[in-house]
């Protein structure tokens, strides 16, 4: 028998789940499929798990550091014996009570979960194990996975979704790429004590982000580590007979051997393999699907959010995304659409990152060097004052355009960089300006003050 519903979210990942439950409770008859783990790429491979793996990483500095705040010796002596496995155990029995939520939450709605992988079969249908699924409006929320590379050998490294699979530490390893995977996963391997390597094709990892946040990024790697390689694009994987790995890179030069190999080279969309041609909805060249501002695909009554979609890949624009696009749908609101800029986030390197706006490079560009102000500063964490690394700078940039000196981009590297961000934001998105900053009194002592006090 063909089931049909109001609203079919394909994807049970950070939108689709949004979407379907925003749906139900504007009275709609919704649905999710979802063909492996609900909760998606952050719940079970991503944003969730890389936290309590971070966290782990800040733990370790806090240990490390416990010696010059007074804690006795015995504590601090030597490596703490650390159990990853432990970790990974307590990290996903997390993430099962995150399952468990999430069924309470589509019990409570009254949304149908359907297990399963769906592909199209017209505009309106998808196949679910055999069985034919109708809606009036489907929301293509597949996501995406990691990509791989064509070389040889590279099947005996392992993806973002093998490090999360790792229920032992390597003692050595080395990670390719150099966005925010590969600079998240190489420094909680470095944190926690493994011997660790980042391979970046160029000379830096974060390009793309503000200068002064990737070089403070590779000034603090040449001091603590990972070990940077630049300019190393590996050709070749050999594996020893123990099973260590060697990266043969294209300049001639090897690293290795080490346990381990993380590929973290981008991340492709999942829409190759849901006959999206049998619905006439367009991709682009590189798989992701186009959509307008209020996330129409080129099929009416078919839309799309998320990862899939290719732009600002993060759980919360997936989120509002999805819930956005049902309050259009199913609550009379015309209008209502996500905006994309202005979007802040926070790479959970060593040290934490958080970025919000436009880089200095991109204000120059937008506004002319002679209409932008900036202020910098730099500075040692109180946190970190009393301990061995009192030489580690804080360091923060506020980007300001026009003669009003709005803000219009505002980046921080060190300790607390994280949770200091997402209030600036919300300044940000009101259109605040230099003056507003200056106007508000500092909280002393903290790092955030410095954005103030500027
Ligand atoms: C290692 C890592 C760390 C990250 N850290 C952060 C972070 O700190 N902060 C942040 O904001 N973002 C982070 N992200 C990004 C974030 O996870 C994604 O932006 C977010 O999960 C996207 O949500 P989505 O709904 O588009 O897709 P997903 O969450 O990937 O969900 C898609 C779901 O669709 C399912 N699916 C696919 N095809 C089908 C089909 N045909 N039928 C049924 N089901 C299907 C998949 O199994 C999956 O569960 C991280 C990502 C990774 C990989
Ligand atoms: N903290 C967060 O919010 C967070 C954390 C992780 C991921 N994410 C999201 O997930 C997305 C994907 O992350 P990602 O790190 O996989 O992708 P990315 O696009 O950020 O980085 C991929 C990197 O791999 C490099 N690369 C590509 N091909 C390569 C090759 N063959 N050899 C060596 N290097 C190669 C690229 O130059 C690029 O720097 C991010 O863009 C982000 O939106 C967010």
């Amino acid at each position: 028998m063909t089931q049909h519903f109001d609203y079919l979210a394909i994807g049970g990942g950070s939108g689709g789940i949004a979407s379907a439950n925003r749906a139900a409770k504007l009275g709609k008859k919704a649905a999710v499929i979802e063909a492996k783990y609900i909760g998606g790429t952050c719940v079970n491979v991503g944003c969730v798990p890389k936290k309590a793996m971070w966290y782990a990483g800040q733990i370790s500095d806090a240990l490390k550091y416990a010696s010059d705040y007074g804690f006795a010796q015995h504590l601090t002596q030597g490596t703490p014996q650390f159990d990853w496995a432990k970790l990974v155990a307590n990290r996903e029995a997390y993430i099962e009570r995150i399952h468990a939520a999430y069924q309470r939450g589509f019990d409570a709605n009254d949304v149908t979960v359907i297990d399963g992988f769906a592909k199209f079969v017209d505009k309106n249908t998808v196949e679910v194990n055999g069985e034919l699924i109708t809606a009036d409006h489907i929301t293509i929320a597949t996501g995406g996975r990691p990509s791989f590379p064509n070389i040889e050998g590279a099947e005996h490294g392992i993806d973002s979704d093998g490090f999360f699979a790792l229920t032992e530490q390597p003692k050595s390893v080395a990670v390719v790429g150099a966005g925010y995977i590969a600079v998240e996963l190489a420094g909680v391997f470095c944190a926690l004590g493994s011997e660790t390597h980042l391979l970046v094709r160029k000379e830096k990892p974060l390009r793309g982000f503000d200068d002064m946040l990737s070089d403070t990024l590779v000034e603090q790697m040449a001091k603590h580590g990972p070990t940077l390689h630049n300019h190393s694009t590996p050709e070749r994987i050999e594996k020893l007979a123990d099973g260590t790995l060697i990266v043969h890179l294209t300049s001639g030069k090897t690293i290795g051997p080490v346990e381990t190999l993380v590929w973290a080279i981008g991340r492709e969309p999942a829409t190759d393999n849901i006959n999206l041609a049998a619905a006439g909805v367009a991709m682009n060249e590189r798989g992701f699907i186009e959509t307008d501002k209020y996330q129409n695909t080129n099929v009416d009554g078919i839309y799309a959010v998320g990862d899939n979609t290719g732009r600002a890949q993060l759980t919360p624009v997936a989120v509002a995304a999805g819930r956005r696009l049902c309050e259009r749908l199913f609550n009379n609101k015309p209008e209502e659409h996500l905006d994309y800029s202005g979007i802040a986030t926070v790479v959970f390197s060593h040290p934490v990152i958080g970025t919000v706006g436009l880089t200095e490079d991109e204000a120059i560009a937008q506004y002319g060097e002679e209409n932008i102000t900036v202020y910098k500063s730099q500075f040692t964490a109180l946190y970190q004052a009393i301990t061995e690394d009192h030489r580690d700078p804080t360091r923060m940039k506020l980007i300001c355009a026009g003669s009003e000196e709005k803000v219009v981009g505002l980046h921080s590297i060190g300790f607390g960089s994280d949770e200091l961000l997402q209030g600036f934001a919300v300044a940000m998105k009101m259109g605040a300006t230099k003056a507003d900053f200056d106007n508000t009194i500092a909280i002393h002592p903290t790092s955030a003050e410095e954005f103030v006090t500027l």
